[in-house]
């Protein structure tokens, strides 16, 4: 893939301004950043959700920036798209969210009457049960916790049989153990169906954890593209634009890592002593 000077104008403000990389093979890059970086937009444009106002995206030598109707719903097929918030249909089960994949290959008449090809259906349920969800099947999607949920979201997006899963926050509303076992099922997806994955994240821990590949932005801009054991205190400060005070607690998933208030207090007392 190759982002060339991929720049997104909401009106005065610059969101994303001439985003430059290219990813060579499938691997598994994570984007970080503080909020407001533009992390969102860069995904979202990759995917053709919002439109770009500069630049271009190449996929396999092919330019992806202004296809229109068929080509380009092919296109979002191809680079699924997972959201923090799962973008679930809540009343309907779980079989029948991971269907709605396949949405783009059927007719409306089929849709409508919410008719599947049985070997769609059995595709949906290998792939639940490889998330290791596949008991939960019949259920209401709203009646699942948020991990599962999102593992949902995930089995949803596989059904598109996506060459890059594009996931915009995949593990913001989850609880550590929910999110590691999100990140757990990204990476098994890239590592045994070299698919390629690009995550937003918000945390460095699951950064530097999961990715190959790390990029951060600040302010709309790329300001630090390498790998996980590159992206150092000092690197992480830069990105996040962050004083001396900076902590990487602020940033982690990991229970542990993040500073009670009380904590904190013994900390600064210690400094002083
Ligand atoms: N639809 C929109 N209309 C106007 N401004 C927008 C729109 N979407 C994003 N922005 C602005 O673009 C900038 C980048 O937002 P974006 O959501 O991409 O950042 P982010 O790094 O993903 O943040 P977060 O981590 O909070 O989701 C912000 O200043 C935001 O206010």
């Amino acid at each position: 893939m190759r982002i060339e000077k991929l720049t997104k104008r909401f009106g005065a403000n610059v969101a994303v301004d001439t985003a430059d990389f290219h990813i060579g093979k499938p691997a598994m890059v994570g984007i970080i950043g503080a909020s407001g970086a533009g992390k969102s937009t860069l995904l979202r444009m990759i995917n053709r959700l919002t439109e770009s106002s500069e630049g271009a995206i190449r996929f396999n030598d092919r330019d992806v920036t202004h296809l229109t109707g068929r080509a380009k719903r092919e296109w979002q097929s191809q680079c699924a798209m997972i959201f923090q918030q799962f973008n679930l249909v809540p009343r309907l089960d779980v079989v029948s969210n991971v269907l709605h994949g396949t949405l783009n290959k059927r007719s409306t008449m089929a849709t409508l009457f919410n008719l599947y090809p049985t070997e769609d259906i059995h595709k949906a349920i290998e792939i639940l049960d490889r998330l290791g969800i596949a008991e939960h099947a019949p259920k209401r999607a709203e009646a699942l916790s948020g991990g599962q949920q999102q593992r949902v979201a995930i089995a949803r997006a596989l059904m598109q049989d996506p060459q890059i899963i594009l996931a915009d926050e995949p593990i913001a509303s989850l609880d550590p153990m929910n999110a590691q076992i999100v990140m757990d099922a990204l990476r098994r997806i890239h590592e045994e169906d070299g698919r390629m994955v690009i995550a937003n994240l918000h945390t460095l821990d699951t950064a530097r954890n999961y990715c190959d590949r790390v990029i951060g932005m600040r302010n709309g801009k790329i300001v630090f593209d390498g790998r996980p054991d590159q992206l150092t205190t000092g690197a992480a400060r830069d990105i996040y634009g962050a004083g001396a005070d900076f902590s990487e607690g602020a940033t982690s998933t990991d229970i542990n890592a993040l500073e009670t208030p009380q904590q904190a207090r013994i900390r600064d007392a210690e400094a002083l002593v």
